[in-house]
């Protein structure tokens, strides 16, 4: 296949690259473990290889509340009690080993109740090994031949890679033999390591290689517990006796893909070499982790295998364009027990990891339904993988362009069928969720297929071809001239013979004389070229000091920024404590207020209440009132009426006989104005 890779630097390659993604399904399958006890009743039947159903029990809290529905669910595939650790390995992983190779990065998880057989799964045990055994066999059986030089791709602790020039490469391959060497002799090898040389190696072809491209493999091997992550393959004798893990740093790179800072990662160049590394972080897990968690991990332990490939050059040479290398990685994820609780003594450190443990998980399960929700509703709503340092860790893989193969592991016990529900329910979120397929990193070279045999042909060549005239020239380095003539004298007289052989001494004089004309010249040329070599070799050893020494300078430089960029990580951490803290605070006062206002609200509700009964009884009271003054007015007008009648009467009786002057007036006024006279008002009162 030809290939060449690039580094998505370009707007047009990411371009490209964005119409070639696809959503795609994270795959789940599901694997059975075997019963423990013969006594023990199972919950799970398999109806086919895809689908199994669960009977809720009688002791089940389903069953008791009325809810005993048999409930089916489906799976990429199932495996019964007796699929073997093969059959798992061939159907889970080897797409997504097939995948790394062609550039993609790929997530595999094993999620599950504890004692479900996940560390079974992707450990394995002696003589049957798991998935991280496998593919490790697998990968090297296949790039065996194809393998880069140890230290021409060396980890730049950014997640990056560079690539060293041969000699450096060289120097460092040096020191670690010497390194190895020295360790050899006080080395004691771990059983784990033994068992390993007596497994039978797996053999299978994948689909992602090309004998054009070299490769170089590098492995990691991390623990996340109580949210935070720790290096298993760190050195912990420069720790002192107590011999504790540094916590490490979760971190973006300039891609925006997730990575554990200074961890380390080691390059490994055989399936032996890679199992030893794995063998030494088993057993500073079993060491460091094992001991507060016997038998049951409260840990997720991540084994990552990173491949950086880069495409031999037109002629079947070492890679030319350094960038032009591509890194994909695998991750193997043995995740810890969904249910821990049930199988620890209840010791508040272990409630404690617990809760830590189902808290991680809990926010796996939020960050999936969060991001299940963005994409089915077209939403934008956070998702909080910073929550907890394993989703963090995979922020990539949900939200970047991944392959992803989720492996629910489960114990078929009637007993445990609350929880088995709980997990089948994860991975019923698991398949709502969708991931960016990305179809290849790959892009065609144009470079003739088969570099790497017609450049070993050449070179075998031309090894022939240099002994063959190294042979040749041999023969005529100390030859001046032909042979000598032949020198027998038959006749005393016979001058000819003299002459011959002063002329060919003459001859072999000449040829002396220019072959050390020769000489001397090619001396001179190459005391010149001697010259001119030691005048460069002196600059390049002057350019290499001033190279060192800045060298010195940028590595100080990056030392201290690195510890500012520590330190400014661990501000933003305790910033982001404070501000967690302070929207909590101010969620809690939020809440107060608004109970505050709800009592207030009822209390103004209930004022209003009395309000209107007042409001109805003044109304009433009022309308009383008005009708008693309506009344009133009335009978005021009425007798007013009568008055003024009266008074009219009066003054028409009046008028009948003549009145004296003086009482005329003012009786005048008295009927003309409604006014009624202090005097005419006690006649009034007196009249009512
Ligand atoms: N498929 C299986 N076949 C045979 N034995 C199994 C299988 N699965 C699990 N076991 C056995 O069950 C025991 C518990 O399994 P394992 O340690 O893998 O569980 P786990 O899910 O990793 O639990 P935890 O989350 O607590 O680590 C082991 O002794 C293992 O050998």
């Amino acid at each position: 296949m030809l290939a060449m890779y690039c580094k998505k630097s370009s707007k047009n390659v990411q371009a490209k690259c964005q119409q070639m993604r696809e959503r795609g399904q994270i795959k789940f399958f599901c694997r059975i473990r075997s019963m423990e006890n013969d006594s023990d009743i199972s919950c799970i039947k398999v109806l086919s290889d895809k689908i199994v159903s669960l009977t809720p029990p009688s002791t089940s809290v389903g069953f008791q509340t009325g809810n005993y529905r048999e409930i089916h669910c489906l799976f990429h595939r199932v495996f019964e009690e007796d699929a073997s650790q093969e059959t798992v390995f061939e159907w889970t992983t080897i797409p997504l080993i097939n995948d790394v190779f062609r550039g993609k990065s790929c997530l595999l998880f094993a999620y599950g109740l504890s004692g479900g057989g996940k560390t079974y799964t992707m450990n394995g045990e002696p003589r049957k090994p798991g998935i991280i055994s496998r593919a490790l066999d697998v990968i090297f059986n296949n790039i065996m031949h194809f393998q880069a030089e140890k230290f021409v791709f060396k980890p730049d602790k950014m997640n990056g890679f560079e690539v060293q020039a041969e000699e450096d490469a060289w120097k460092e391959r040096q020191c670690e033999a010497h390194r190895t060497q020295r360790l050899m002799k006080y080395a004691c090898r771990t059983d784990d390591a033994i068992e390993c040389d007596q497994q039978a190696p797996c053999y299978i072809q994948l689909e992602g290689i090309d004998e054009d491209n070299i490769y170089a493999i590098f492995i990691s091997y991390v623990e996340v517990y109580k949210n935070a992550v720790y290096d298993l393959l760190e050195d912990t004798r420069d720790y002192g006796k107590h011999k504790r893990l540094q916590g490490k740093l979760v971190r973006e790179d300039r891609t925006h893909d997730m990575y554990v800072h200074d961890v380390v990662e080691v390059e490994v160049k055989s399936s032996k070499e890679a199992h030893e590394i794995l063998y030494k972080g088993m057993c500073t897990k079993r060491k460091i982790f094992g001991s507060v968690t016997s038998g049951f991990s409260c840990s997720h332990s991540v084994f990552t295998i990173r491949i950086v490939q880069a495409v031999l050059d037109q002629f079947g040479g070492a890679p030319e364009q350094k960038g032009a290398y591509c890194v994909s990685k695998l991750c193997l994820v043995d995740l810890a027990g969904s249910k821990c609780t049930n199988y620890m003594k209840n010791t508040s450190q272990r409630l404690g990891e617990s809760g830590n443990i189902n808290n991680s998980l809990m926010t796996l399960k939020t960050c999936l339904e969060i991001l299940h929700e963005n994409q089915k509703l077209g939403m934008k709503k956070l998702i909080p993988y910073r929550d907890s340092k394993l989703t963090y860790l995979f922020k990539n893989f949900f939200e970047g362009e991944s392959n992803i193969h989720a492996l629910i592991c489960v114990n078929p016990r009637a007993a445990n069928f609350d929880e088995t529900l709980h997990v089948m329910k994860f991975a019923n979120i698991l398949k709502e969720v969708q991931v960016l397929h990305q179809s290849s990193t790959v892009k065609s070279t144009g470079f003739p297929v088969g570099r790497r045999r017609a450049n070993q042909m050449f070179q075998e060549a031309l090894q022939k071809l240099e002994q063959d005239e190294r042979v040749q020239s041999s023969d005529d380095i100390c030859s001046i001239s032909t042979a000598f003539p032949c020198l027998e004298l038959k006749d005393p007289m016979d001058d000819k013979l003299i002459h011959n052989l002063i002329q060919f001494l003459e001859f072999r004089h000449e040829q002396y004389n220019l072959q050390r004309q020769n000489l001397v010249h090619k001396e001179k040329e190459f005391f010149e070229h001697l010259k001119a070599v030691m005048q460069k070799n002196f600059l390049a050893q002057h350019e290499n000091t001033s190279l060192h020494d800045i060298l010195d300078f940028e590595t100080n430089k990056r030392i201290a920024l690195e510890a500012k960029e520590n330190e400014m990580e661990s501000c933003a951490e305790q910033l982001r404590q404070e501000l967690y803290n302070r929207s909590e605070a101010i969620k809690m006062v939020k809440q107060e207020l608004m109970e505050k206002k709800m009592q207030l609200l009822w209390q103004v509700l209930e004022n209003k209440q009395t309000a209107q009964k007042y409001h109805i009884k003044l109304t009433a009271e009022m309308g009383e009132v008005a009708c008693s003054m309506e009344y009133l007015q009335s009978e005021q007008e009425a007798r007013l009426k009568a008055v003024v009648v009266h008074e009219a009467q009066n003054g028409v009786e009046m008028l009948k006989k003549p009145l004296p002057l003086a009482s005329f007036s003012r009786r005048k006024r008295s009927v003309t104005s409604p006014i009624i006279s202090s005097e005419d008002e006690n006649s009034t009162s007196a009249m009512a």
